[in-house]
């Protein structure tokens, strides 16, 4: 099923290429950065990365921002929040947050592509306090609970 989402240009960002699939079955638009000048970000330095849109989605999606395993791969660089969630009633610029986990400092251009954008849907959920929870065979056995 095909969701229509809208994308707004914000001013001066009439250059920035919008998110792309770069393959017909592509789970990700990748996203490109709006930044004015290059971005130098120095090993272990982080930086919010403008995208020069926003968007407005239905209320049943989310827009998870994650990484470009290339990047990942071959400089270090990841998101560092992946992945990012944007909330179907967020209208401000889509932003990403890059860290350089490598050991060279990594410059972002104008128009690069550096993260992707993977919608998902958010179901409805509604809390409901209780004093007992159904029990299980697991239990309260976690965090490595069933050994490696
Ligand atoms: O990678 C990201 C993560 C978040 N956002 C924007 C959209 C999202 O709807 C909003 C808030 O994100 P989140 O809920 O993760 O952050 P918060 O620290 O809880 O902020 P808030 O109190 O605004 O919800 O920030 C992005 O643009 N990129
Ligand atoms: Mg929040």
């Amino acid at each position: 099923m095909q969701h229509l989402v809208q994308i707004k240009r914000l001013p001066g960002n009439e250059d920035i290429q919008l998110p792309q699939k770069m393959s017909e079955l592509a789970s990700g638009f990748d996203l490109y950065a709006a930044v004015s000048e290059p971005v130098t970000l120095q090993p272990g330095e982080r930086g919010l990365i403008p995208t020069g849109f926003s968007l407005a989605m239905p209320g049943e999606l989310e827009a998870q921002i994650r990484p470009r395993s290339g990047l990942a791969l071959k400089h270090g660089i990841t998101a560092l929040n992946s992945p990012g969630t944007v909330d179907a009633d967020y209208r401000g610029e889509v932003k990403v947050l890059l860290i350089n986990h490598g050991q060279e400092p990594f410059v972002i251009s104008r128009n690069e592509r550096i993260a992707q954008m993977v919608f998902q849907y958010v179901p409805t959920v509604r809390l409901e306090e209780v004093e007992e929870l159904s029990e299980t065979g697991r239990g309260a056995g976690g965090f490595g609970h069933t050994g490696k």
